[in-house]
């Protein structure tokens, strides 16, 4: 039995957690779980917004029933098209067949090309409204925040913007579905791993829905995923702001590949060396320890990256040639970048990593170190110079 949720007169939370899968889209690790979020608004008209993942419809089926009972769904709102909110559309539309499926001109042939449906569609355009009977729906497209059919959706009544996976956090709701029920800064390092690595790459269409929406007045953002946010609105939009626009803190990454050590030392001799320089925000990772979801997160954060890799059969180690690549498609901007490398016969990875920094036009600090065999006093030395010339580079920026 469930108690819906209300976030003001009508409008009920009717989302799921999804704690059993492991990797969300198949790729990305889910140690804190998932929320996939829905919402219904029980008006003179009834309607629905977004779906949530297959998986989870029987629960989400009973959520429905607690709130409207057995009347029926007028409308379901589209949002975004992507299985984990659309995966239940096809369930809903039998239940439900007179329901009208209101989406853009981009969700509907999706809408037929993913279910075959064809009849009672609604298509919207930028700033249609949807009359309810007290509420109004208003709807705002937004490209590529993270689908070409994206949208969002404006009730005008209360001001709340459903923003679809614009705004969402991996984690499940643990019982506080606000963010004032619960201690949001939880949450900061899952909205922003969410964010870097699913819609990190859109930060241009970002940046004009961020401009879009500051025309609206909004007291409530309730996403697909995560908390719904009604007391950390500025805060959010700012991190949102921030991430879109590739603004980072004073801090470094130390992402290294090692098979045997010699180049963990090296990054590890160079993290000490920029400590010793007052830079406090120092974080070491190993490619193939932890997973790159967590690295390209804290990257988004931080404005300086060290990249340490042996030669692996004339290239970089296949694990950090994963990160790179992952950065690369991402087209990840405005980074202060150190490259460190070993090898044994011929040292290629150094040589690799800077020719990455310079193909994402990243400013590349002091020069490249390549050890052969084990680290030995001079490019030791070098290894802290690297250290020394990124921790001043961060300082001048202060
Ligand atoms: C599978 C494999 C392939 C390698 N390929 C190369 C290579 O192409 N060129 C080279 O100079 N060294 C090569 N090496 C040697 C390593 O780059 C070298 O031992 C390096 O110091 C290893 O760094 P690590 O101790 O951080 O793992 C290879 C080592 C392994 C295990």
């Amino acid at each position: 039995m469930y108690q819906p949720v209300q976030l003001s007169e009508d409008i009920f939370y009717i989302g799921v957690n999804d704690r059993r899968t492991e990797l969300f889209e198949n790729m990305w690790p889910l140690p804190r779980g998932v929320a996939y979020n829905s919402y219904l608004i029980n008006d003179g008209k009834v309607a629905l917004l977004d779906t949530v993942e297959i998986g989870q419809v029987e629960k989400f089926l009973k959520k429905i029933h607690a709130v409207i009972g057995d009347k029926p769904v007028d409308y379901l709102v589209i949002n975004h098209m992507e299985p984990d909110h659309a995966g239940s559309v096809n369930i809903i539309r039998q239940l439900y067949p007179d329901m009208k499926i209101v989406g853009n001109k981009k969700t509907l042939p999706m809408v037929e090309g993913f279910f075959g449906i064809t009849e009672n569609l609604v298509e919207v355009k930028e700033g249609d409204e949807l009359d309810l009977g007290s509420h109004k729906l208003q709807f705002f497209l937004a490209p590529m925040v993270h689908w070409p059919e994206t949208m969002v959706t404006y009730e005008q009544t209360q001001k709340i913007l459903f923003s679809a996976d614009a705004f969402g956090s991996f984690g499940t709701l643990d019982g506080g579905v606000f963010d004032d029920e619960m201690d949001f800064s939880w949450f900061h390092d899952e909205m922003r791993r969410y964010y870097s690595n699913i819609v990190g790459k859109y930060g241009s269409p970002v940046q004009k829905a961020l401009e879009k929406l500051s025309a609206l007045d909004i007291k409530i953002i309730a996403a697909t995923h995560g908390p719904i946010i009604r007391s950390h609105i500025p805060e959010v939009l700012k991190m949102y702001d921030d991430w879109s626009s590739h603004k980072t803190q004073e801090g470094v990454v130390v992402a290294f590949a090692s098979m045997y050590g010699n180049t963990e030392e090296m990054a590890e001799v160079t993290a000490r060396a920029i400590a010793e320089q007052g830079i406090r925000d120092i974080r070491i990772y190993d490619v193939s320890k932890t997973h790159s979801s967590y690295i390209i997160s804290d990257i988004f954060k931080y404005k300086a990256l060290v990249l340490a890799s042996p030669t692996y059969s004339n290239e970089l180690h296949p694990n950090m040639e994963a990160l790179v690549n992952k950065l690369k498609h991402m087209a990840v901007k405005d980074h202060y970048l150190g490259v460190l490398g070993s090898f044994t016969w011929a040292g290629t990875a150094a040589k690799r990593l800077k020719e990455f920094g310079e193909e994402l036009k990243w400013e590349i600090i002091g020069t490249p170190v390549e050890e052969k065999h084990a680290l030995k006093k001079q490019k030791y030395d070098e290894c802290r110079d690297l250290g020394e010339a990124i921790a001043s580079r961060l300082k001048a920026d202060r």
